[in-house]
């Protein structure tokens, strides 16, 4: 596949009589690792929303390569803790898989060989990763991640983050995801998104991070993030990339 995997062109969208994003213009390629970062409330579970076609923009457009397969993880899922349900079976959930494929996907998630536990009795870094699991199931080109490593501890994190960046460098696919982990944002994207309801800044994270858009959403004490990133450049194969050096901004609301 050459172009963007999928892309937003001035999208609009409105929730009642709210208007939760506006004028959206993204793209994500393949291979690349972009992040959502922005307030509480500023819109970007509703962008992946609309980005995977579940809710519909009441202006503009978007764009999917086709015969795009996008794997998905969603914010939240409450598993009642009284319903009997073992990893494979949730992974079988709406359709049933075989063996080889869950096997593959638990492996890698980060989970091998947990298809017969108990979802229940797994840890919180190895729930995420069977949701993880459940969304590669198709070997998508695309994998959205929605908040996926919130509740883990500072380790779970970092660990969580490495294991999408293996998963992007096996698959090939790209990845976009929101998180409110900024230090580990800047480690592991190629590419940022500040949102509040609009896109106020993007580019490389280290970029964004001298945006005064950026600054506006976060406050100053984000200088401690742009620290800490500049101090380890081995984390960062992608910052002496010229196309993405670049940030593109306007005033934040
Ligand atoms: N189904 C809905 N009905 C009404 N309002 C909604 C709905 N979904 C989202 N909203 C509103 O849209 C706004 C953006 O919500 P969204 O969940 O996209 O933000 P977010 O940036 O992901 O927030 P958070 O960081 O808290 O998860 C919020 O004000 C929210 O109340």
């Amino acid at each position: 596949m050459s172009g963007p995997l999928i892309e937003a062109k001035d999208v609009s969208v409105k929730i009642g009589d709210r208007r939760i994003l506006d004028h959206i213009e993204l793209a994500i390629n393949a291979k690349e690792i972009v992040t959502v970062v922005g307030p509480n409330g500023s819109g970007k579970s509703t962008l992946l929303r609309t980005l995977i076609g579940a809710i519909k923009p009441d202006k503009g457009q978007i764009k999917r390569q086709h015969g795009l397969t996008i794997g998905y993880v969603p914010q939240k899922l409450h598993i009642d803790p009284t319903l009997p349900m073992t990893v494979r079976r949730f992974l079988n959930l709406p359709r049933a898989h075989d063996q080889s494929t869950i096997d593959l996907a638990l492996q890698r998630a980060g989970i091998p060989g947990r298809a017969n536990d108990a979802m229940t009795a797994l840890s919180g870094g190895q729930f995420q990763r069977a949701l993880m699991a459940r969304a590669l199931l198709d070997t998508p080109d695309l994998l959205m991640l929605d908040e996926a490593a919130q509740g883990l501890d500072q380790t779970g994190v970092a660990d969580f983050y490495k294991q999408i960046e293996d998963i992007r460098n096996q698959l090939g696919c790209g990845v976009l995801m929101v998180s409110h982990d900024l230090h580990v944002v800047m480690r592991a994207a190629d590419r940022v998104i500040c949102l509040n309801q609009h896109i106020c800044c993007q580019g490389h994270p280290e970029a964004v991070t001298t945006d005064p858009a950026y600054h506006a959403l976060f406050g100053t004490d984000t200088d401690e993030v742009l620290a800490l990133f500049r101090h380890d450049p081995h984390q960062h194969p992608h910052q002496e990339t010229e196309s993405t050096k670049e940030t593109t901004n306007e005033t934040p609301t």
